[in-house]
C-alpha cells in the first residue's frame, strides 16, 4: 500500500463533484514497478434502504429519470431502484439513511438493518454504499415524499408485492445494481 507515488494529478472538471486524472506508480504483485494512469470521479459516499413491509408482503421502492442510463441504452431514462442519497458532510450513514427515506418516500422505518458496505464502480468512482434494510407499514399514515424540489428530484413511489419483485428479478428486468443485491439479500435471508 506505501509504496505507490502519485506522479500527476489534473482536475479535468469540478463542476459538481470532482474528475481528476492521475499517473501514478505502485510495485506490481510480482515485485516491478508498474506506472499507470487512472481518471477518478469523486462522488460522495451514499446509502441506499430497501423498505420492507413484511405483514402485506411489499417492498416499497421509487422510480425516476436517470440522465446517464438514457444516455447509455435506457430508452425511457426511467430506473426503479430502492431509495437511496448521498451522504451530507457531517452526517453518518444512519442519519442519511433517516434522512433520505423520509425525503424521498415519507413513511417512518424501523430496525434499520446494515447489510453490506459496496464500491459501486471501483475502476474509475470514489463511491462507497452503505446498504441497509429497514421495515415500514404500507397501511400506515406518512408524509408526502416525492423527494426535494428545490433539488429537482421527482419521485415516484412504486409499491410492489414480493411475487412480483421476484418475477421481475428472475426476468432480469431490474437494471439497478444496489437494489437487485438487496432485493436478492432479502429473499436469501428473510423469506
Ligand atoms: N447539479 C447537479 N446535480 C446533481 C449532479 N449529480 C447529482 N445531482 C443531484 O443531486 C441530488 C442527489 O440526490 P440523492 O437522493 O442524494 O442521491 P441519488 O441521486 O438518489 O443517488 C443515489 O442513487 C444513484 C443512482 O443509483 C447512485 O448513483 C448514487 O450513488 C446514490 O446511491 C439529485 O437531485 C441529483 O439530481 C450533478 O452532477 N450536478
Ligand atoms: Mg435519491
Amino acid at each position: 500500500m506505501s509504496d505507490i507515488k502519485i506522479i500527476k494529478e489534473e482536475t479535468l472538471s469540478d463542476k459538481k463533484y470532482p474528475l481528476k486524472f492521475y499517473t501514478f506508480q505502485r510495485t506490481g504483485s510480482k515485485g516491478k514497478l508498474l506506472e499507470k494512469k487512472n481518471e477518478v470521479y469523486f462522488r460522495p459516499d451514499a446509502v441506499t434502504v430497501l423498505l420492507v413491509d413484511s405483514v402485506n408482503s411489499k417492498f416499497l421502492l421509487i422510480k425516476q429519470f436517470r440522465l446517464p442510463t438514457f444516455l447509455n441504452g435506457n430508452e425511457t431514462g426511467y430506473l426503479v431502484e430502492a431509495c437511496a442519497g448521498l451522504i451530507d458532510e457531517g452526517e453518518s450513514p444512519e442519519e442519511t439513511a433517516y434522512r433520505e427515506v423520509d425525503e424521498e418516500t415519507g413513511y417512518p422505518i424501523h430496525d434499520l438493518t446494515k447489510v453490506a458496505n459496496v464500491y459501486t464502480s471501483a475502476g474509475g468512482i470514489t463511491e462507497f454504499q452503505h446498504l441497509y434494510i429497514a421495515w415500514y407499514n404500507s397501511r400506515g399514515r406518512h408524509g408526502e415524499g416525492g423527494g426535494l424540489e428545490e433539488e429537482g428530484e421527482d419521485i415516484e413511489l412504486v409499491e410492489m408485492s414480493f411475487d412480483e419483485a421476484r418475477r421481475t428479478l428472475k426476468k432480469g428486468e431490474f437494471m439497478d445494481a444496489k437494489t437487485i443485491l438487496l432485493l436478492q439479500h432479502y429473499f436469501l435471508n428473510y423469506e
